[in-house]
């Protein structure tokens, strides 16, 4: 069943003293429950835009927008979010920051400690609990961002780019983390990334966006068995979707270059 529906979406953005921006036009697209959903683009094709509208951030100009059949008319709990940039309180330890949802929700001080600590082993950071962000590197850091969107336990996780500030050696570390999470908790994720690598070894579906006016190009199943590990990026499975999505954004690549031309030129 999808559980997530977005129909002809349409995102015009007018900003004051500047020519429209037609960011979305026309997108459709379903994720189904439990499952692992990618979208690549160029840059400023539009990603972050739709992730916004099903966070509730945004609204579409036009179109429909559904979870469990439900309108999305703005942010909540149900919707958890991990971005690139680092967004945790400063101020609060690891087990205070994966806590804050629970505790917002109401939850007592003991189901909060339990949720948190749970959560805390499944991103391997026990012994962390009371280290302030500042004290972790990037990649610790976003497995508290994880946790703590985890612990609202929310119908779905949007991640926008979450590995995108990581070296590449931490990236894949946290891929597969991702990963396991994902398959023991079983979430549904709609993930965006300009990782060509990321998206295959991540999704069961992967789509490809077109440059501006951002619309969805082409949608592909990723039949590549699970659980997967890093010999599946060497694959020839893995090389052939590689190539097709590849040649997908080169051409968007040479059309979102050709407009800035002429954007510039006019
Ligand atoms: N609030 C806004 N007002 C005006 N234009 C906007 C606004 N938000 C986004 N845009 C424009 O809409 C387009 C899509 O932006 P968006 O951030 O969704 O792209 P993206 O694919 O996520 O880009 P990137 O990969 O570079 O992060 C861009 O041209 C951007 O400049």
């Amino acid at each position: 069943m999808s559980m997530l529906s977005l129909r002809d979406i349409t995102v015009r953005f007018e900003p004051k003293g500047k020519p429209p921006v037609l960011a979305l036009d026309d997108v459709s697209l379903d994720v189904a429950n439990d499952t692992f959903s990618v979208i690549v683009g160029p840059s400023g094709c539009g990603k972050s835009t739709l992730l916004r509208l099903v966070a509730g951030l945004e609204t579409p100009t036009s179109g429909r927008l559904e979870l469990d059949g439900q309108p999305i008319n703005g942010p909540s709990a149900d919707r958890g979010m991990v971005f690139q940039s680092y967004t945790l309180f400063p101020w609060l330890t690891v087990r205070e920051n994966v806590m804050f949802g629970p505790k917002l929700k109401g939850l007592s001080k003991s189901e909060c400690e339990d949720i948190a600590d749970d959560l805390i082993k499944a991103v391997h950071l026990d012994g962390f609990e009371k280290s302030y962000p500042k004290e972790l590197s990037g990649g610790m850091r976003q497995r508290v961002a994880l946790a703590r969107a985890l612990a609202n336990d929310p119908r779905i996780l949007l991640m926008d780019e979450p590995f995108g500030a990581l070296d590449s050696q931490t990236r894949q570390m946290m891929q597969e983390l991702l990963l396991d999470v994902w398959q023991s908790r079983r979430k549904t994720v709609l993930f965006i990334t300009h990782d060509i690598d990321e998206a295959i070894f991540l999704g069961d579906e992967v789509h490809v966006m077109s440059a501006r006016p951002g619309l969805i190009k082409q949608s592909l199943d990723i039949n590549i068995p699970r659980p997967r590990h890093i010999d599946a990026l060497t694959s020839p499975e893995f090389m052939d979707y590689k190539r097709t999505i590849l040649s997908l954004m080169h051409d968007e690549a040479i059309k979102a270059e050709d407009a800035a031309n002429q954007r510039k030129s006019a």
